[in-house]
């Protein structure tokens, strides 16, 4: 028999999605650190060590990452930087999970860019992102309706973005293709950063995608997530 009260649960689902945290302190909950071959971004073949965080507040319907969702050790900003000086690679990337979910992540940020590490962040577009230090790449999703989080998207986020950030759009079909083209138009999004589409993988063809971006006629770039192909993490 389960001893958990349906308010036990709920409160531990709220846990788990988690809210921004307002604290500021020494740890983050941290699901891995690995090396690998960037997968994405404009950063695509370029050598990477990822620092995955725990927890999101989204639930994407195609979520690559859901082992992130719970748990994660508790790890001192000192022993992540440790680590990452360890592995020797100057490029970092801090994903998730949503990293923007803690707050300490911007101490991690700033103490890399002050070590002469370029830092990337892969966030979802539905926290704000006006605190990312200004050093830090940007690469930030829009959610299309096919994720079932499109009302997640905070638009707010577009006037922080640098015109070398990413905002990036993973696209399950034709409805989530119109959906973002609609979206850059209105938001002048071409003039504001680099846009960048990819096929939900194993869902959405690659080529399709590669045909409705020529028909578009848009400077739009496609990404495929290459470390699926070449089966590295
Ligand atoms: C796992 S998320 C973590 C960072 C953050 N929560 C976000 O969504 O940007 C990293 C990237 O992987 C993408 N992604 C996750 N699952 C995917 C899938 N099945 N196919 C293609 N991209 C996927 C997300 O859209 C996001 O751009
Ligand atoms: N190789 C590799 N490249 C990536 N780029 C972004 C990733 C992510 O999960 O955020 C990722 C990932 O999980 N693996
Ligand atoms: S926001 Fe990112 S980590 Fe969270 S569910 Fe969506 S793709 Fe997964
Ligand atoms: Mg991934």
């Amino acid at each position: 028999m389960s001893l958990t009260t349906p308010a036990q649960r709920a409160a531990d689902i709220a846990q788990e999605r988690g809210t921004p945290e307002r604290e500021e302190r020494s740890w983050l909950r941290l699901t891995e650190i690995f090396f690998s071959i960037q997968g994405e971004s404009s950063f695509a073949g370029m050598p990477c060590t990822f620092v995955r965080l725990s927890r999101c507040n989204l639930r994407c319907t195609w979520c690559d990452t859901t082992y992130s969702f719970k748990g994660g050790e508790r790890t001192e900003i000192d022993d992540i930087i440790s680590r990452l000086d360890a592995i020797g690679c100057k490029v970092v990337e801090i994903t998730g999970g949503e990293p923007l979910l803690q707050r300490p992540v911007h101490t991690l940020m700033s103490r890399l860019c002050d070590l002469g590490y370029t830092v990337l962040i892969e966030t979802s577009g539905s926290l704000d992102i006006a605190p990312i230090d200004e050093r830090v790449h940007i690469i930030m999703d829009l959610k299309a309706p096919g994720s079932g989080e499109v009302d997640k998207n905070l638009f707010a986020n577009i006037e922080h973005l640098k015109p070398t950030d990413e905002v990036k759009f993973v696209l399950l079909n034709r409805e989530d293709f119109d959906w973002a083209i609609a979206t850059i138009e209105e938001h002048q999004l071409l003039d504001r950063a680099q846009i960048i589409f990819s096929p939900v993988h194993g869902e959405l063809s690659g080529h399709e995608l590669a045909n409705w971006i020529l028909e578009s006629g848009k400077s739009i770039r496609l990404g495929l997530q290459i470390h699926k192909f070449l089966d590295v993490e």
